[in-house]
């Protein structure tokens, strides 16, 4: 553990610790993807702990703006850091630095990172990468990714603002015609970052060819004050992200290079001529698929980060009638009901954490051959980061949201740590594609794989199975519930759901209904059929990396809590498909004995995740489970208690209570 041990660490939680069953350590290696990793990790969180610049008191404490500047004082030390470490050109060391510099404080340079960077290696041509890459790699730009504006979000086509491009400068203009055109949310465009990638309808030669994306400058390099043309400023307060400035952006005709069009997939040629290099147009959505399988990652490290906190919590607070006269109250993990409500996030967290290795592996695989062009596995990659993206931050916002209720009051209080990591999760269901409209895209491709799989044509791995015949429900009462069998039964219940949804569109289609509207009218149900692909994936990604690991003890005890991930899967899907009451009763009954089996390792399930006091910011969730003097301590920085009598009494209370009236104050 990376947690120095305190002097007098809660008997309670060391009691918990002395029940592990198996080695943490290693399963630590295996959550890092190797020792190597590990170690690495523990130093780069030694050298933030050790550095006063990056102490600072609660920032639950300051307001909005004290806020942001912090955030953008850290986010740039990080930089300077990295590059004074030689580390910048490792992804790994650069996102432990960043973690745990900004533990759930989000980045106002962080879209530079995610989304800019990643956007002008995936969309420019080779010149435009020389001339812009580095510059931005070395962070002598700042960049963020333009694409959303306040009337259009989903639907990208819809789109307003304008890239009108003018032969006889060779220059492009950029609108924004109308009040809905204009850049609304961007992170860091408000007040950080001086470039942009713009997303606009491109005109040439009196045509539109739709959304492509420009490189513009927003500010001057030297002063940062907003170019001519470009007004910009900070959309203000939010539920969370508040070290972020989510931006908006009006563009009056401003002119920019002919250059500064991203030409990888297409390009306007001074003349005006438009040519488009390669057929697939949505290659231009590429970054999406990249950040949408970050996403997944991000919201198993968030239930990670919330389930220590509650598990922790949930073996040091008593609450409750004792067992028998003098004994003491019960400790909530004693609760069944309480195993299951963390246990299954924990569970969860695992899954999500494998499927979206799985997930990563896909893209990294993918992609080089997307950039030459070649694009046959695009469309099982988009559908699988689409779904993935909704089902992993659902889950995350639920998981982390059931952890937080499961600490009572002090959930509710910022010196847990939970909302901090709620509000972080929470917006991942809305940005990069709301849940809803991905998931839609998942359903999408699926029934376009049950049509290619009635043609007889070869389908992409994950989906493979939609080719196969269609059987009876798989029992799940008589032999053991294996995991094996649980998993058949998730492929069995999606491609079940499959074909009788796209049984139903078939119909509408055979009555002549529209392809668009049959689409609408399945539209609800297809969701369903997405979510349960996915879970489908996320056992599957599950169930291999606990058959992988090499110690029979950690196998053992993955394997199980990947049971327990599968059962309350086939319990709580049992309606989408009739599953029989006496299948139903078995693995409820198996879900307790589950629940009776783990329980021991339920601390040392969320301490392999090996996260140091620091990246929790909890009073709760601590090493050394000392909570309640902890907590007088954080209350007692809160700034009301700067004075013992608040000048809100001088101003308003004694009048109030000497019956003047207020209404004149
Ligand atoms: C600051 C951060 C710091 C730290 C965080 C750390 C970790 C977390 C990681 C990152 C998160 C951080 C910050 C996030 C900031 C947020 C940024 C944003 O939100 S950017 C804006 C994102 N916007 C969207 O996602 C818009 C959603 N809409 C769409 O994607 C599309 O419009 C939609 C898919 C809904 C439909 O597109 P449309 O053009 O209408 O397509 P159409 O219907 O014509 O055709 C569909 C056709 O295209 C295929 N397709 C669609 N999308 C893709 C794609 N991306 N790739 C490949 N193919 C695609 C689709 O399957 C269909 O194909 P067929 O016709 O069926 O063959
Ligand atoms: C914290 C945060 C950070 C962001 N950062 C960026 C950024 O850096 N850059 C950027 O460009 N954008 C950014 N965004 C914008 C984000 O990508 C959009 O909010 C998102 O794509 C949803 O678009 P919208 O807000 O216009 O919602 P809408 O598209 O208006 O959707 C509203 C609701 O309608 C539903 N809906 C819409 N269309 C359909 C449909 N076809 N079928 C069924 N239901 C539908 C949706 O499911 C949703 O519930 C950010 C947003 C947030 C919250």
């Amino acid at each position: 553990m990376t947690n120095p041990v305190v002097q007098k660490v809660n008997p309670m939680l060391t009691e918990e610790r002395a029940k592990a069953s198996f080695p943490v350590e290693e399963l630590t290696y295996i959550l890092d993807g190797g020792k190597f990793n590990t170690e690495k990790r523990r130093e780069i969180e030694e050298l933030v702990t050790k550095d006063p610049n990056f102490e600072h008191p609660p920032i639950q404490f300051m307001t909005r703006e004290q806020q942001y500047s912090l955030a953008v004082k850290k986010a740039l030390l990080v930089q300077q850091r990295l590059k004074e470490l030689d580390m910048l050109d490792d992804p790994y060391a650069s996102y432990f630095f960043r973690r745990i510099a900004m533990p759930r404080e989000v980045s106002p340079i962080g879209l530079h990172w995610v989304m800019f960077v990643p956007t002008l290696m995936g969309q420019c041509s080779d010149e435009q990468r020389e001339r812009w890459l580095q510059r931005a790699l070395n962070y002598e730009i700042i960049g963020t990714y333009a694409q959303t504006e306040m009337g259009h979000g989903t639907f990208l086509r819809g789109i307003e603002t304008t890239a009108t491009y003018d032969p006889s400068s060779q220059q492009f203009v950029l609108h924004s015609p109308t009040t809905t055109s204009i850049k609304w949310w961007p992170g860091g465009l408000g007040k950080t970052c001086n470039y942009a990638v713009v997303v606009a309808q491109l005109h040439t030669q009196g045509r539109c060819h739709g959304v492509h994306m420009f490189l513009v400058q927003l500010r001057d390099e030297s002063t940062h004050r907003s170019l001519p043309g470009v007004v910009c400023g900070d959309i203000g307060p939010k539920m969370g992200y508040h070290t972020i400035d989510n931006g908006f952006l009006q563009l009056n005709s401003v002119r920019i290079p002919r250059e500064n069009m991203l030409m990888r997939n297409a390009e306007v040629q001074p003349d005006g001529t438009y040519i488009r290099r390669v057929s697939n147009e949505k290659l231009t959505y590429g970054t999406m698929v990249f950040v949408r399988s970050l996403i997944v990652s991000d919201a198993a490290r968030g239930i990670s980060e919330a389930a220590t906190i509650a598990v922790r919590y949930a073996c040091v607070r008593r609450q409750g009638e004792p067992s028998s006269p003098g004994a003491p109250e019960p400790r909530l993990l004693d609760y069944p009901v309480h195993q299951y409500r963390l246990l299954t996030c924990v569970a969860n967290c695992y899954g999500l954490w494998f499927a979206s290795e799985v997930l990563r592996d896909l893209y990294f695989t993918v992609q080089p051959d997307v950039l030459e062009g070649r694009t046959e596995r695009l469309p099982e990659t988009h559908a699988l980061s689409a779904g993935l993206k909704a089902v992993g931050s659902n889950r995350g916002a639920a998981c982390v949201e059931e952890c937080r209720r499961c600490c009572g009051g002090f959930g509710f209080s910022e010196a847990s740590g939970l909302p901090k990591i709620y509000n972080d999760i929470n917006p991942a269901c809305t940005y990069e594609g709301e849940n809803t409209v991905m998931l839609l895209q998942t359903g999408r491709h699926l029934l376009k794989c049950v049509e290619r799989a009635r043609r007889g044509e070869q389908l992409a791995p994950s989906d493979a199975y939609i080719r196969s015949r269609p059987t009876p429900q798989p029992k799940l009462a008589g032999g053991p519930l294996t995991a094996d069998l649980l998993l058949g039964w998730l492929r069995w219940r999606s491609l079940s759901m499959l074909l009788e949804v796209s049984g139903r569109f078939n119909s509408f289609i055979e009555q002549r209904q529209a392809w668009a509207d049959a689409f609408q009218a399945v539209s609800r149900r297809l969701t369903r059929c997405a979510e349960a692909h996915c879970i489908l994936y996320v056992g599957q990604a599950f169930l291999d990396s606990a058959k992988a690991a090499e110690n029979p003890k950690i196998c053992g005890v993955l394997t199980s809590l990947c049971r327990l991930f599968l059962l309350n899967e086939v319990v709580s899907g049992a309606g989408d498909v009739q599953l029989s009451r006496s299948d139903l009763a078995r693995c409820q009954d198996a879900i307790d004995s589950l629940l009776t089996e783990l329980r021991p390792n339920a601390v040392a399930l969320v301490e392999a995740f090996d996260l140091p006091d620091r990246m929790l910011c909890s009073v709760i969730g601590r090493y050394d489970g000392q909570v309640y003097e902890a907590m007088l301590q954080w209350a007692r920085q809160s700034p009301l208690n700067a004075t013992d009598v608040h000048e809100s009494y001088e101003l308003y209370t004694r009048q109030f209570l000497a019956g003047r009236s207020l209404a004149k104050l």
